[in-house]
This record gives C-alpha cells, sequence and structure tokens, in this order.
C-alpha cells in the first residue's frame, strides 16, 4: 500500500533577504494519513545580482513599493492558484506536483506563476514530505546514495556586480582540497580568510565586504588579488598547488562583460576590451601562473563557440564551469554537451525553478562526466536547503559565499552537523 502524506495547507509570505531586499518563502503543513500526525517546512527562494539572462523569471511586482522589488504577486501566486492546485495531493509524488506547477504556469520560462514562487513551494514541499518521514532532507532526496560531503569553494575576495568599487572578476575562491573532512576545510578557510583581513589592513586596505561576505577592497588586478590569497593561504600555515592543500578558483562572471557585439568583451571596471580569443589567451596564461582549479562562466552566455575552443584547449587542465551559459538547465547542459562546452555545472535551484528539473540537470551532468557544484545565490536567506541538496544529491563541490555573514555560515554549519551525523 502506497504511503500518502496530504498536503493540508500551503502559505507564503514576504521576507527580507541578506541584500535587504523582498523575497518569497512557503510553507507547507503535510498530514500523515495513517496516524493523523501534522509537519509544517519552510523554504525561500535567494536571489540573484549577476543573473543570467536565460534563468527562469522571478516575478517582481514593479510600481513603487520596495523599488519594485516586491515579490506580493509571487506570493498571491502561491496563496491562490498553486495552493488550489497542490493541496490535496500526496507530498511524496515530488515530481508529480513539480509538473502540475509547470502545467498551470504554462509558459516557458516560468513567468506566469514566477520560479520563485515555484521554487519556494517545491523546496517546502521536498522538506515537509522529509519531516513528516522523520528522516533529514539530504537522506529524502539522496536515500542510500547520500553518503559524501562537498568540497566547499569560499569565496572570501568579492569583486565584480557583487562589490561596487574594485575587480571585474567576480568571486575569487579558495578550496580546501587536502582536507579530510567539510569540518577541517571550513575551519583552514576560516584561518585564510582571517590571515587575508590582517594583511589587507597592514596594506591600509579595506577590510568591508562585498555580498558574499568576502573582502572588497580596492586592488588594481585580478593578479595581485590571487598573489594576496596566496600570500595569505601561506601565512595560514597551509601549502597551495595542484595536490597541495588549497587550490584558487575564479568566478569571472563574463555574461556581465557584454561589448558591443557577439564575440567581444569590455570589462567595465578595468576598462579593457578582449575578443573572443584573446580573452582564451587571458586565461591560458592565468592557469599556467596560478594554481587555478576552476574558472566560472569564463566568457559569455552565448559565446558557445568560444566555450568550446576555450574546453579544447584547456579542459584538460582546469574544470570550466557553466554558470550563466548552462542556468540548471537540462536543455542548456545537453546543448553544451554535445558541443563540448565545459566540464562542471553550477547549480542553482532558482535558476530552473523546481526540484526535479535541479535533479535532472544533475542527473545529466553525472552521467556525461561533468563535476556539479551546488551554488547559493548572491542574494541569500538563512535557509539551508543548498547544503542538505549538496549531499543528497552527490555534489562535488559547493560554493555559498565567505566564512562570515549568518546566510553563508548557516549552510557550512549545516554541513558540519550533516558531517558528524
Ligand atoms: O554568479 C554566481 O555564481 C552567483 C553566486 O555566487 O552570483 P549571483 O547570485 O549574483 O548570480
Ligand atoms: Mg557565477
Amino acid at each position: 500500500m502506497a504511503v500518502k502524506m496530504t498536503i493540508t495547507r500551503i502559505h507564503a509570505r514576504e521576507i527580507l533577504d541578506s541584500r535587504g531586499n523582498p523575497t518569497i518563502e512557503t510553507e507547507v503543513t503535510v498530514e500523515t494519513e495513517t496516524t493523523g500526525k501534522k509537519s509544517t517546512a519552510r523554504a525561500a527562494a535567494p536571489s540573484g545580482a549577476s543573473t543570467g539572462e536565460f534563468e527562469a523569471i522571478e516575478l517582481r511586482d514593479g510600481g513603487e513599493r520596495y523599488g519594485g522589488n516586491g515579490v506580493q504577486q509571487a506570493v498571491e501566486n502561491v496563496n491562490t492558484r498553486i495552493a488550489k492546485a497542490l493541496i490535496g495531493r500526496n507530498v511524496l509524488r515530488q515530481e508529480n506536483l513539480d509538473a502540475l506547477m509547470l502545467e498551470l504556469d504554462g509558459t516557458e520560462n516560468k513567468g506566469s506563476l514566477g520560479a520563485n514562487a515555484i521554487l519556494s513551494v517545491s523546496l517546502a514541499c521536498a522538506k515537509a514530505a522529509a519531516k513528516a518521514l522523520q528522516m533529514p532532507l539530504y537522506r529524502y532526496v539522496g536515500g542510500v546514495n547520500a553518503v559524501t560531503i562537498p568540497v566547499p569553494m569560499m569565496n572570501i575576495l568579492n569583486g565584480g556586480a557583487h562589490s561596487d568599487n574594485n575587480l571585474d572578476v567576480q568571486e575569487f575562491m579558495i578550496l580546501p582540497i587536502g582536507a579530510d573532512s567539510i569540518t577541517e576545510g571550513i575551519r583552514w578557510c576560516a584561518e585564510v580568510y582571517h590571515h587575508l583581513k590582517k594583511l589587507l589592513k597592514n596594506r591600509g586596505l579595506s577590510v568591508a565586504v562585498g555580498d558574499e561576505g568576502g573582502f572588497a577592497p580596492n586592488i588594481a588586478n585580478e593578479e595581485e588579488a590571487i598573489q594576496l590569497i596566496m600570500e595569505a593561504i601561506t601565512k595560514a600555515g597551509y601549502s597551495c598547488g595542484r595536490g597541495k592543500q588549497f587550490m584558487i578558483s575564479l568566478d569571472a562572471a563574463a555574461s556581465e562583460w557584454k561589448g558591443n557585439a557577439p564575440g567581444e568583451y569590455y570589462l567595465p571596471k578595468s576598462g579593457k576590451r578582449y575578443t573572443t580569443d584573446e580573452l582564451i589567451v587571458h586565461w591560458e596564461k592565468m592557469i599556467r601562473r596560478f594554481p587555478i582549479y576552476s574558472i566560472e562562466d569564463p566568457l559569455d552566455e552565448e559565446d558557445w563557440d568560444g566555450w568550446k575552443r576555450l574546453t579544447e584547449k584547456v579542459g584538460d587542465k582546469v574544470i570550466l564551469v557553466g554558470d550563466d551559459l548552462f542556468v540548471t538547465n537540462p536543455v542548456r547542459l545537453n546543448k553544451g554537451i554535445s558541443m563540448g562546452c565545459g566540464n562542471a555545472i553550477l547549480i542553482k535551484p532558482n535558476q530552473i525553478g523546481t526540484l526535479s528539473e535541479t535533479m535532472e540537470a544533475i542527473r545529466m551532468a553525472k552521467e556525461h562526466g561533468y563535476e556539479t557544484i551546488m551554488s547559493h545565490r548572491s542574494g541569500e536567506t538563512e535557509d539551508t536547503t543548498i547544503a542538505d541538496l549538496s549531499v543528497g544529491l552527490g555534489s562535488d563541490l559547493i560554493k555559498t559565499g565567505a566564512p562570515c555573514r549568518g546566510e553563508r555560515t548557516a549552510k557550512y554549519n549545516r554541513l558540519i552537523r550533516i558531517e558528524e551525523s
């Protein structure tokens, strides 16, 4: 006999994210048929700043309230249209629930209900199901396969769209690849973070932080930023390089560098211009010079041919991560796989809008040998769902910001607890 856990209540509200912008949070209550016991769980949608052009639509109200950023329409969509369609359904049928919301939305990009509305319901349903079954979320989504903890990629220096002042590259991350556990890896990263702070202070540079908690000093260029980070790693007593304790990852977020025409790049802060081929040469040099584990969005989201050429040239030396390129979308990932673009995918559930499609993207990536990196957004809440998903869905890595700011540490701390369990 199939177990039935019926959705009895769905309620959304508008809350604040870490940038002080409104976002949507949804609560789902389910009743276990055999016992009559009720379980409630909630999930919130995060929000990006350097959003990919091909992401599912995040519904915002427009108008004057919250400068147009309100999500009252998305809240209304959950409390009326989605609630009506899902109440009475079995919460254990996640795929079915997600498919129902897609059907109800009826658009290609979830622009009718809003991907933020849909995601908050999709994740809250999974969390409520896990709670009703008295299991942690990672176990519910991963079953017996949930046995590995990802390596953290900590963004300790912010640039690009995440800070107004300094560098064109958006994120400078450290990876404790030599750590034996995530608890140890997180500690190493936090130690490096504090040494970087000291180094910056000693040089009279600002230690104010960007959106993801990394420092945002006025540094002249990317090379200097990486050198500083490597110095902080050494000062903290660790080694840096392939096969050593730490490696470095970058998120160029090059879709923010659109030039006048396709194949042309303009870096807004330094004022530099590149063609696709010049940028490829630039990345080849950077990889030769520094211990770089991965580069995310090294090229624009529409520069498929450039991605293919770059992957052919350096794909055996470095991980090339598609964020804006793939937008967690199985259709775009499929195109990238068949063309040979990149060798890893960033997984952001809110780029696609449902848990089922997120799982599909991960399944496809794994099947084709692409690394998977679970990721936060630059606008986050204290919701820790992605920590559980990273374990449950077997992500190789997780990027969720600096070891400071509560919305970031909430995820790292959750991973420490999962590891202990
Ligand atoms: O580009 C990214 O990878 C993300 C998260 O770090 O930034 P945003 O959420 O602003 O898109
Ligand atoms: Mg990115």
